[in-house]
């Protein structure tokens, strides 16, 4: 079986979801499963709702959703004829959204994110999975909230694998199927995501279960290249890497892979490609055990809103690793991306 993961820039119009089933067109084979992830930058918008949410701005909350419904509304116009049972779903599906608003009394932040932000997914991977039955690419819509299963930790859930493998193992290989990145679900069905960009995750999660074939990721760039290609204008492309190296660049900030991606491929040996959805026939980059490259090339990454953090203490003192496990403690709890850390007296 094979894993393909699109991400949101791949269906950020109607116009990408039209060249999303072409490139599903050249790639026949049936026995497949695609990760989505939700449309364009909706999950930016998601999280917008949230924070109003939170600081009680009702108008902006309702404002917010509204326009995402209007923008989904508007792309399912340009895919659907008007009598196609989307546009009820759709309408249904932010009614709900609206009602959980309205409803939830919760003041858990990180579990309330996740089920408002998660819903990006929800949606984009009914959209997508109606469209393609439509034009004839017959496939299954996949909640993967009944087979990802994870523990409770809200925006940075972590997996139950052998919950997760016993569920995975039961799906029909020989078919097709849609299904959402980013989340999963705890064991009382609440849903629960993986943190920004985890869809590549999601691919893996399925691949590592299902024992894939390969694993691939179709991007708008040819492949993993030496440098971000938004910043850097003379970039190359590397043809391949291995999983270390790989997994090196993306934790230093290349967004084109996310870091946790790597490491359930990397243990079975699983391939991973990068390729490009504007050119589907390229073969884009290779991603395995082998250490090809014998040229020593420099990467360059472009990391934006980094903040430098400053810790001393008052007093005459020193740093303990008493004083140092109470920040980790505190950057874990309030879930801060921590990068790189050095401690002196
Ligand atoms: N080393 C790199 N190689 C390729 N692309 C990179 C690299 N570093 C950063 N990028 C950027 O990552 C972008 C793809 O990520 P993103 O837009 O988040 O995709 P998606 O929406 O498909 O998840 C590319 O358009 C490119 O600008
Ligand atoms: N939609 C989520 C998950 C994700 O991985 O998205 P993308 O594949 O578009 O980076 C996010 O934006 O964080």
């Amino acid at each position: 079986m094979k894993i393909y993961k699109f991400g949101g820039s791949s269906i950020k119009n109607y116009k990408r979801i039209k060249n999303l089933s072409k490139v599903i067109k050249i790639n026949k084979n049936n026995n497949k499963i695609i990760v989505l992830s939700a449309i364009g930058k909706n999950t930016n918008k998601l999280e917008k709702v949230v924070n109003n949410f939170f600081i009680k701005n009702k108008k902006n909350t309702y404002i917010q959703v509204l326009n995402i419904y209007k923008n989904h509304f508007k792309m399912i116009k340009n895919l659907f004829i008007k009598n196609n049972f989307i546009f009820k779903y759709i309408k249904f599906f932010f009614n709900e959204f609206i009602f959980f608003l309205k409803k939830k009394k919760s003041i858990k932040y990180h579990f309330i994110y996740d089920q408002i932000v998660g819903s990006g997914e929800l949606i984009s991977t009914k959209i997508v999975s109606e469209y393609l039955n439509l034009i004839g690419l017959k496939n299954f819509w996949l909640d993967c909230r009944n087979y990802i299963k994870t523990d409770n930790s809200y925006r940075e859930a972590h997996v139950n694998w052998q919950q997760t493998k016993k569920k995975i193992k039961k799906i029909n290989q020989n078919l097709f199927y849609i299904t959402q990145g980013f989340i999963g679900a705890d064991n009382n069905y609440f849903t629960t995501t993986f943190g920004r960009e985890g869809s590549d995750y999601t691919a893996s999660i399925f691949s590592f279960c299902l024992n894939a074939e390969s694993q691939t990721t179709w991007k708008d760039v040819p492949g993993i290249l030496n440098a971000d290609p938004r910043f850097f204008f003379k970039k190359k492309i590397f043809k391949s890497l291995s999983y270390k190296e790989t997994l090196e660049l993306s934790y230093y900030g290349a967004s084109v892979i996310h870091p946790k991606t790597l490491y359930p491929l990397k243990k079975k040996k699983i391939p991973l490609y990068i390729r490009s959805f504007i050119f589907p026939k390229k073969k884009g980059t290779l991603v395995s055990d082998k250490y090809i490259n014998n040229v020593i090339t420099s990467c360059f990454i472009v990391k934006k809103k980094q903040k430098f953090i400053f810790f001393y203490k008052k007093k005459f003192s020193f740093f303990l690793e008493k004083d140092i496990s109470l920040i980790f403690k505190y950057i874990s709890n309030y879930k801060i991306n921590f990068f790189n850390s050095k401690f002196s007296n």
